[in-house]
């Protein structure tokens, strides 16, 4: 990307000298205009599912070890995605919109041979952010929930960004839970005003029919040479022997290997990605993404960066308003389509048996992330969602969005 000039040059300076004393909250940075995004955080839950192929077919593996492998492909599929689909359309990371509680992305993805997959994404805290999601395929019954929020820190012009939260999925056909940690990354590119994603350090899918798979990422200089670079392995958990090895880079190809014999290998250029279907603007419920920010995104599409303040700050002048009314009568904002639960027993045990592994790697182990920090352990509540499909939430879901409407307006 061409290095920063001018007035972009000195405001991306001054920018990094902010950065530098920040808190650690990266949604309460001002970033200067050329690096704001226009996509909200709520809607990164999509990147899990953007090849509904992938996803399913896991589904359709009756031997549990191939379709423990068909998992880590799909997982390793999603990367290239989640962290650095912006860049190659934006030219770089930008900073995304910081979605209020209760904020909402909803869509679906059509696949003529995976049929439909639904997504779900909620802004279930706002202090601390937290994201939680919903996806999945009925007619091969996979689904896919979880919930992340970032703790970034700042170090020799870097941000390290560690995720707090955790992916789950349940493949109906044979039963089967998949725990999957989140990887930590840094933003590498700062000082040239270009960010990028890259990932670092580990981590594991254990599955409840007994396989573990690790992932290690490496970078540019190191190991292995190549930016993003990860090295893989599926082994039963518990067991020395190495069933498979995958390697490569996650922004473009990797080759699956049985011992020393290549079987496989997956290009992201061959697997192009299912647009993802939403409502129209005039569709959605006011408290829908894109809706909610739509007259964010065209200030800053006209680069009217005094109206964009002005449109962000009634967003958020109506949440502060609306927390306080709570506060005074004693209520809290009802997620729609996640509750909170003290524990994850289906998870416990996958966290147990994998953290043998990063405790035996010397590594700490791993933990069902403290509720404190995620404000909860975030699971899907089919109850209020079957009430939603059904109508019988209606009245309820009608106030809520005239409580923000309203809350906005002024
Ligand atoms: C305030 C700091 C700032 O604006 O710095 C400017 C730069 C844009 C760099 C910081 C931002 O970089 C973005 C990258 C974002 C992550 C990308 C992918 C994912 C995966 C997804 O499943 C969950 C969210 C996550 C972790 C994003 C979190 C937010 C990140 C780190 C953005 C930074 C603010």
């Amino acid at each position: 990307a061409a290095a920063l000039t001018g007035t972009a040059k000195s405001t991306w300076a001054s920018f990094l000298k902010s950065i530098a004393s920040f808190n650690g909250d990266l949604a309460s940075m001002t970033a200067p205009p050329f690096i704001l995004g226009k996509t909200s955080l709520v809607e990164y839950s999509a990147y899990w599912t953007e090849h509904p192929k992938l996803f399913v077919a896991p589904a359709k593996e009756t031997d549990p070890e191939k379709r423990a492998l068909a998992v880590l492909t799909w997982f390793l599929s999603t990367l290239k995605q989640q962290y650095s689909s912006r860049s190659e359309k934006l030219g770089s990371e930008k900073k995304p919109l910081n979605p209020f509680l209760g904020e909402l992305f909803l869509g679906h993805w059509d696949d003529e041979e995976a049929g439909r997959t639904e997504l779900i994404s909620e802004q279930v805290s706002h202090h601390p952010p937290v994201t939680a999601y919903s996806i999945f395929n009925e007619k091969h019954g996979v689904r896919l929930q979880g919930y992340n929020g970032q703790r970034a820190s700042f170090a020799s012009m870097t941000i390290t960004v560690k995720q707090v939260g955790h992916a789950r999925l349940h493949i109906d056909a044979f039963d089967e839970d998949y725990f999957i940690s989140l990887p930590a990354l840094h933003i590498e590119g700062l000082v040239y005003g270009t960010p990028y994603v890259e990932l670092e350090k580990s981590t594991v899918i254990q599955s409840s029919s007994g396989y573990f798979a690790k992932i290690e990422y490496s970078g540019k200089g190191w190991v292995s040479g190549k930016k993003n670079s990860f090295s893989a392995t599926l082994q039963k958990t518990g067991s020395k022997e190495i069933l498979y090895n995958i390697a490569g880079q996650w922004t473009d190809s990797f080759t699956i290997k049985k011992g020393k014999t290549e079987i496989d290998t997956y290009s992201a250029k061959a697997n192009p990605t299912t647009p993802l279907t939403i409502k129209p603007l005039e569709e959605q419920d006011p408290l829908e993404s894109r809706r909610a920010w739509a007259k964010v995104v065209a200030a800053i599409d006209k680069c009217d960066y005094e109206e964009t303040g002005i449109e962000k700050s009634k967003i958020e002048n109506a949440q502060r308003e609306l927390r306080k009314k709570e506060k005074a009568e004693g209520t809290v904002w009802e997620r729609r389509y996640f509750s909170t639960i003290d524990d994850l027993p289906v998870v416990n045990q996958l966290v147990e048996a994998a953290s043998r592994w990063t405790v035996s790697q010397g590594l700490s182990p791993l933990l069902l992330d403290e509720p404190a920090k995620t404000n909860g352990i975030w699971v899907f509540d089919e109850k209020k969602y079957e009430d939603i499909k059904s109508g019988k939430k209606d009245a309820e879901l009608k106030a809520a969005a005239e409580k923000v409407e309203e809350a906005t307006a002024h």
